[in-house]
């Protein structure tokens, strides 16, 4: 295989490739970018005309994307995958990634749209050189645009598989993207209704691109992901790296989401009610009291049907320690 096709090694390794270009038996060009960063570009005369950004890592302690990329390059590298989008892979926090942490001091998914600007050390740096990334490969006119962000969750879910769509003024949610991520194996879709500092936020609202946060399952150790199964998505991407998807609009059995409320942690003394297993997609009785923060800030549960993503008592003051969600229908999709 090409020494390129093995990205994983290198970035885990932290070495820089010898030769940062290569061509596969069959004419693709692999081009390594930096640290965990890789283009692949197929012959022109095979170019159907989409960029695909496909991330992960950028959690480092959620390794079942990382190894679901891995296998993607090396199926390309080996020839075995035919592209006929160009291709971006990036591996998103590399030092977080050798240390099996999901991050080192800061929290990478909350970084970009700028915040990165107003932050010091390795991942405000990693988020800024993300962000140019993603805009340089993206900067072609006239190719369509999808990025997903692969990630897992800290804990289990009563929905196993999901995706959160970002938000952007003036721009609708797509339909056939849903159609496209339902039968990718994605049970659900959370649809964001404001701005946003995570890379999928970046990439859809500042770059034009169709874009996701996929949720697999449960974050585990390399090697230890027998039980996220990927094998619908994973066939998804490889006909859409080769441009053989076929076409599909059903959106039957897929369940829509909306955010009622984000709950912010506002300082040390924020207390969050729930058992520390409570699955993602838990049901809250309207009444139930969810959380308690300084100066006797409560949030108690408004909402019929609301349930809990994301619990995280633990994230720093001034981020998000969970989302509400509601139930919502596909009417505003286009
Ligand atoms: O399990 C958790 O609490 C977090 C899992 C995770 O990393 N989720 C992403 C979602 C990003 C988004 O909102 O699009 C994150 O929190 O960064
Ligand atoms: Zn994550």
């Amino acid at each position: 295989m090409l020494a390129l096709g093995k990205l994983l090694e290198l970035t885990l390794a932290g070495r820089e490739p010898a030769q940062k270009i290569q061509l596969t038996v069959d004419g693709v060009q692999m081009r390594w970018l930096s640290e965990g960063a890789l283009e692949v570009r197929p012959p022109q005369a095979r170019d159907n005309g989409s960029d695909l950004l496909l991330s992960s890592g950028i959690h480092g302690n959620e390794t079942a994307p990382i190894e679901l990329l891995d296998r993607l390059l090396h199926g390309i590298a080996r020839g075995e995958i035919k592209p006929r989008a160009r291709i971006l892979f990036l591996f998103g926090n590399p030092e977080a990634m050798r240390r099996g942490e999901r991050y080192l001091e800061l929290d990478i998914n909350r970084l970009f749209n700028g915040r990165h600007e107003k932050n010091i050390g390795p991942e405000a740096m990693r988020a800024a050189e993300l962000e140019q990334l993603a805009r340089s490969f993206f900067n072609q006119p006239d190719r369509s645009r999808l990025h997903y962000d692969l990630h897992t969750a800290i804990r289990g879910s009563k929905i196993e598989q999901f995706a959160l769509y970002p938000w952007k003024e003036g721009r609708q949610h797509s339909r056939r993207e849903l159609a496209r991520l339902h039968a990718a194996g994605m049970q659900a879709v959370l649809l964001q209704n404001k701005a946003s500092i995570t890379f999928t936020a970046f990439t859809y609202e500042q770059l034009e691109a169709e874009a996701f946060t996929l949720e697999l399952g449960k974050a585990r150790p390399f090697g230890h992901n027998e039980g996220v199964d990927v094998s619908r998505l994973e066939l998804r991407l490889k006909q859409i790296i080769e441009g053989t998807e076929p076409e599909t609009d059903s959106l039957d059995g897929m369940q829509l989401f909306a955010v009622a409320r984000e709950v912010i942690k506002h300082s040390d003394a924020f207390l969050l009610h729930l058992p520390a297993d409570v699955e993602n997609f838990s049901e809250l009785e309207k009444g139930y009291l969810l959380a308690e923060d300084v100066a006797k800030t409560r949030w108690v549960i408004e909402e019929e049907g609301a349930r809990i993503i994301f619990p995280n008592p633990k994230v720093k003051n001034g981020l998000r320690a969970g989302i509400l969600i509601v139930p919502t229908t596909d009417a505003g999709l286009a």
